[in-house]
């Protein structure tokens, strides 16, 4: 499998889902579920806690399965394909570092740099075997978009929440994926920490224009000036999905949060406030 073999192969969109609901035993985590994204397009997913983004992102990530209706990524749909294969050209970065064994690779005492190169083979210890001088430059050359060359020798055990985050990045984009999904990278970051974090964010969709990006985050503050899509997400359905100056308003917001929000928009970022009745 390759991408353009994705692409042949399929709608042409990075991902589509329709008519999809998502259910476990006695719950349905998704309902109705329609949308598309098309390559090079950079998405938002908002909604309360518990809403279904994770959710939906896992699915996109193929991570999970539809119970019913359809979902392709990459142009091939789930169920009809080695998903092994298929997460190859899928970047996660996933809360937390949730799929990924990190304490195994604190365990081991791996350094920056090795995390990152472990990207490349998918896998949670460095196979050494795998990585030739290609990769290892790789990893450098990653580590230094992120913003934290220096970091390459440091175990990544004692990298701040912050250097994880970017290490996390420079791992998910090691394989050369179509679509990054990042599932809130910016957690438990403090204000410098998330500002630079965005700021290497932005920085990846206008050095990498074909590269697809699929962020959850809590908070619009989070949101990258480079984002072109929103989509909200509240008790297992679809608000809003489009253009990110269309779903981003303060009345959509305010019913996907459930109470008065205002919201106001500078130099491409986004902030909201809840509306206070006047005292
Ligand atoms: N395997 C499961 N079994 C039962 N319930 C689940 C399962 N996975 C998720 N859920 C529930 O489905 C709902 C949606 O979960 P999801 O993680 O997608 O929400 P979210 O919008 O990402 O929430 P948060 O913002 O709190 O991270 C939650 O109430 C969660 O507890």
């Amino acid at each position: 499998m390759n991408r353009e073999n994705g692409r042949d192969g399929g709608s042409g969109a990075a991902v589509e889902i329709a008519g999809m609901t998502v259910k476990v035993v006695g719950r349905t985590l998704l309902a109705e579920v329609d949308w598309r994204v098309e390559y090079g397009e950079h998405w938002v997913i908002l909604g309360p806690n518990g809403a279904g983004k994770t959710t939906l992102l896992s699915v996109a990530s193929a991570v999970r399965f539809p119970s019913s209706g359809t979902a392709a990524v990459l142009g091939h749909r789930l169920g009809r394909v080695d998903l092994r294969e298929l997460r190859r050209h899928i970047g996660l970065v996933a809360a937390g570092g949730r799929l990924v064994d990190e304490a195994l690779m604190e365990e081991e005492s791996l350094t920056a740099h090795t995390v990152v190169l472990t990207g490349y083979t998918g896998s949670s210890v460095p196979l050494w075997d795998r990585y030739g001088p290609r990769e290892h430059e790789k990893a450098h050359s990653l580590l230094a978009d992120l913003g934290c060359k220096d970091l390459a020798d440091r175990p990544f055990a004692v990298c701040s929440q912050g250097e994880r985050g970017r290490v996390r990045i420079a791992r998910a984009l090691m394989a050369d994926p179509a679509i990054l999904m990042l599932d809130e990278p910016f957690t438990g970051l403090d204000l410098p920490a998330r500002e630079d974090l965005i700021t290497a964010v932005e920085d990846l969709a206008e050095s990498r224009p074909a590269l697809t990006t699929v962020l959850v985050t809590h908070h619009l503050e989070e949101v990258p000036a480079t984002t072109t899509h929103a989509l909200l997400v509240h008790d297992a359905r679809i608000l809003a999905a489009g253009p990110v100056q269309e779903v981003l308003t303060g009345d959509n917001l305010s019913q996907c949060y459930g109470r008065p929000l205002l919201l106001d928009h500078a130099d491409g970022r986004w902030y909201v406030r809840a509306a206070r009745r006047p005292r």
